[in-house]
Parts: C-alpha cells; structure tokens; sequence
C-alpha cells in the first residue's frame, strides 16, 4: 500500500537490517557449532579441491582413528572430545526439544499476543553432567525454575537438574547423567609440612567438579548431620588427617567427645590433648573449661586483636564431639543437659575470634535435639532419611537448589552436601576414606599426651 518512492526510500533500510540478522544467525551457529562448521568448511573445501573419494577416504581414516582412540583410552578421549559431544547433545537434544519442554513445563509466557520462551544458551557437557545456560523471560523468578527441576530432568533424560544463578535473569542447569563421586577417595599422603597446612582451607575430599573439597576451621563451626553409617566418621578424621603436622607441633589443640564409648574418636586417641568417651559429668566438666578457656582467651584478645593467629602462639582449638545429641538431648539428667548446652552454646557464639572452632556430629537434626544449629556457619548434610530434615541441615530453598542429602544412596558413604553460611549454591562432595591403617600412621605421626577418661576412670 505504500508509495513507490518510498518503498525504494526503505529498500536499502530493510537489506542492510536483513544482513545483519544474517549475519548474527551465522556469527550465533559458529559460536554454538565451531566444530561442526569448520570440519564442514574443510569438508567442502577438500571436495571442491580433491573430489569425493579423497573425502570418503579422510573421513574412514578420522572415524577409525577416532573410533581406536577411544578403544584404547576413553577417559582422554571424553575429556579432549566434550566440544564435539557438547555440539552433538545440543543439536539433538537441546536444539530440538527446547521449545516443547518450555511450553510442556509452562516456562513460556504470553503477552500482547506474542509468547516470551527462555532463550536456551551456551551449552557445556562434561560427561556426568550437562551444564545448560538459560536467560529467564521478563518476570520469571529462579523458584519456578526450581519447582519444575524434575520435570526438566526428565525431559532431558537426566536423573536429576540443578538450578544455579549465574547473574539477574540468568540461570545455569546442571543435568546430571552420572555420579562422579560413586568410587571411594583414598587419604593423600600424610602432609608433614606445617607451612602447607591452612585453617582456612583444609582440605577433607574431593567435590563433584573434581575439585578438592575445603573446610574453613578458622572462625567457623562444622556440623555434620548423618544417619547412621552416612560417613561422618570419614570426615571428622579427614580434618584430623589434614591437621596432622599442626597437631604434632602443638599449633592445633584437639579436645574430643565421643558419648558412644570412644567407638570413633578411641580409635586414635594419640591425637587429642583431651578425650572424654561418654555424656556424664567429665564431659560436660571438659565443655565447661573450654567455654571457661573461650571466654579468658576473648577477654585477653579485647582490643588487642580480632582473630586469633598463628603468631599468638596459643593454639587453635578443635572441640569434635561425636553425637551431639548424646550430650546435650538425650542425657537423662537435666542439671548436665542444661549445663552441656550452655558451654556448647557459649563456645560456638564466641569461640570463633580467640581460635576456637567446634565440629560437632549429629544423627537426629531436629530443632529439639540440636536447638542452636544457626550457631555453625558450616553445614554438612550427609544421608538423611527424609527431605524435611534436609531442610532443617542446610535451610530453605537449599534442598530446591539440588541438595538431594535424603537421595545420597547407601552406597556412597561419606558423600555429603555442603553448605556455607553467605554462599547461595551448595556443593556436593565427598570426603577422603581413612582407613584403620591411615589413622595406625596418624597415630604413629602424631605425639602427646593423652588424658583418656573412661566412664569416669583415667586411663
Ligand atoms: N568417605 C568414605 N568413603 C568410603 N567409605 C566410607 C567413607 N566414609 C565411611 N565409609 C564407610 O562407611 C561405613 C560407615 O562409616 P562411618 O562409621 O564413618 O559412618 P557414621 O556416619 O560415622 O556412622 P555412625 O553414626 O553409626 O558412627 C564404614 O564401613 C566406612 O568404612
């Protein structure tokens, strides 16, 4: 309906606003295929050059060699291959059925008669996992994303899909497709270099991503909540394992708990300055001196420094008490009780200044067996039986962001989901397995002297 002159006027308008759409389609294939198009730019150049039997006969000799490569070594041939397998699951999977599972999962939305769909970005897969990046529409929040995590999984025939925010607007997808964690993780070596040892990062195991799994000791609390035969015992001693230069040289001070007997801390007693195995009075007397030893140590340090230090040459106490529960739940006597929680309660709110730091392991997480759990910045969730208690380890909305701890299978003991105070995402881990012959060469490593009071006898 418009005017000759001012089709011609618009003409050159539109051809210029039509090449640089194509050329953003082109410029988006190479970004999300580079590849694919560069074998087919050689492809295509080969035959032009050569003919076709030059080309079938490169292309036999690639997919044998390629084919022998992953015969002989399958593990180096998915780490150098993932572009070429991220390229394949993006065309065949992601590609072709983005739109439907938004529409199917209603994360679509319409509006003034145009629908608004997440736009599916960069695309990374790593074996186990394919890590999806998606640009949320106008007005979708994360949660959505994270109601509709196992429709989503299941539609990409994944087992599960975390939901990761990577910037306003922007997500990322983990779908996961194996365990990388299945197989045990031996100790390392025993470290003897004190320099190398930091509170601040020790290192207990190995995360998901391949990582070393890291706990700050330093101004931090650990609690480790697991039924029974979850692990945590692999834990506690892979932060033991890993301070063992600076318990050797005193710069690290162990005091342990263990209600159940010295079942788990007896079997290395060699570690701890002072060890109480059971819940009566001797350890609620060994909490009430590290309490009495928190508060003097913070009146000293008033004004003079705010964390405690190396160079202070006091040492870092570590407080491990083995079923917590034991202690401050389900000892009979009230007047211990009462008297066990306010010891802990004041080690943990003020222990972490003056180099006090309490790793505490627990079966039952609930708010009447353990009533101060914000008190630990550091959460650890091992298996647990039901997702509620999840909830109650590592706070809300974390079980939604993945942290399947009720889904750990049995299998897997010392598999953990880990969550720090002021860190939005948790990590998924595991820790190192010590076995009765790491903690015989601890042992042997390790020297001092130890006070082993047994059902009230010193031994
Ligand atoms: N990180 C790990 N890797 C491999 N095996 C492990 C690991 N941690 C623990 N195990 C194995 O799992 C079993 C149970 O471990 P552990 O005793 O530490 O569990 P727990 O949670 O402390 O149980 P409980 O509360 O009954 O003491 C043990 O046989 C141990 O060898």
């Amino acid at each position: 309906m418009l005017p000759v002159w001012v089709k011609i006027l618009i003409l050159p308008i539109v051809l210029t606003w039509l090449l640089i759409w194509l050329i953003g389609k082109l410029a988006r294939l190479v970004w999300y295929y580079p590849v694919a198009v560069v074998a087919l730019v050689l492809a295509a150049w080969i035959y032009s050059g050569l003919g076709q039997w030059w080309l079938l006969g490169l292309f036999l000799a690639i997919s044998n060699g390629l084919a022998a490569w992953w015969w002989r070594d399958v593990e180096s041939f998915d780490r150098r291959m993932r572009c070429a397998r991220t390229e394949i699951r993006r065309l065949v999977v992601y590609a072709v059925e983005w739109r439907t599972v938004m529409r199917l999962a209603n994360l679509t939305g319409d509006a003034k008669g145009r629908e608004y769909r997440p736009k599916l970005k960069r695309i990374r897969c790593e074996g186990w996992r394919d890590k999806v990046r998606v640009r949320m529409i106008p007005g979708q929040a994360p949660e959505q994303w994270e109601q509709r995590a196992s429709g989503l999984a299941h539609s990409f025939r994944a087992t599960s899909c975390r939901v990761r925010v990577i910037k306003p607007g922007r997500l990322e997808l983990d779908l996961i497709h194996s365990n990388p964690l299945a197989s045990p993780i031996a100790a390392p070596a025993l470290e003897t270099d004190e320099a190398a040892v930091d509170l601040r990062k020790l290192v207990v195991g190995r995360t998901e991503t391949g990582k070393p799994w890291r706990i700050r000791l330093l101004g931090n609390h650990v609690l480790t909540v697991g039924v029974s035969g979850a692990g945590k015992g692999s834990l506690l001693w892979s932060i033991v394992w890993a301070l063992a230069p600076l318990i050797r040289s005193g710069a690290v001070r162990l005091v342990g708990i263990d209600p159940k007997s010295g079942m788990e801390l007896g079997t290395c007693p060699e570690v701890f300055d002072q060890l109480v195995c059971d819940n009566g009075p001797y350890a609620v007397e060994l909490l009430e001196q590290v309490a009495g030893e928190v508060r003097e140590r913070a009146a000293r340090y008033r004004g003079w420094r705010r964390l405690w230090s190396r160079e202070t040459g006091e040492p870092f106490t570590l407080l491990i008490v083995d079923e917590l529960a034991d202690v401050i739940a389900y000892q009979p006597d009230r007047k211990l009780k009462e008297r066990a929680q306010a010891a802990i309660q004041t080690i943990t709110s003020q222990g972490r200044a003056p180099g006090f730091g309490v790793l505490a392991l627990v079966q039952d997480p609930r708010k009447e067996i353990v009533p101060f759990r914000n008190l630990f910045p550091h959460k650890v969730a091992m298996r647990l039986d039901e997702a509620a208690q999840v909830d109650m380890v590592l706070g809300d909305g974390v079980r939604e962001r993945g942290a399947a701890a009720h889904e750990i299978p049995e299998s897997t003991p010392g598999v953990a989901w880990v969550k720090e105070d002021g860190r939005r995402d948790p990590i998924r881990a595991r820790a190192f397995h010590v076995t009765d012959s790491n903690l015989a060469t601890l042992s042997a490593y390790v020297s001092g002297s130890v006070l082993m009071i047994e059902g009230g006898a010193a031994a």
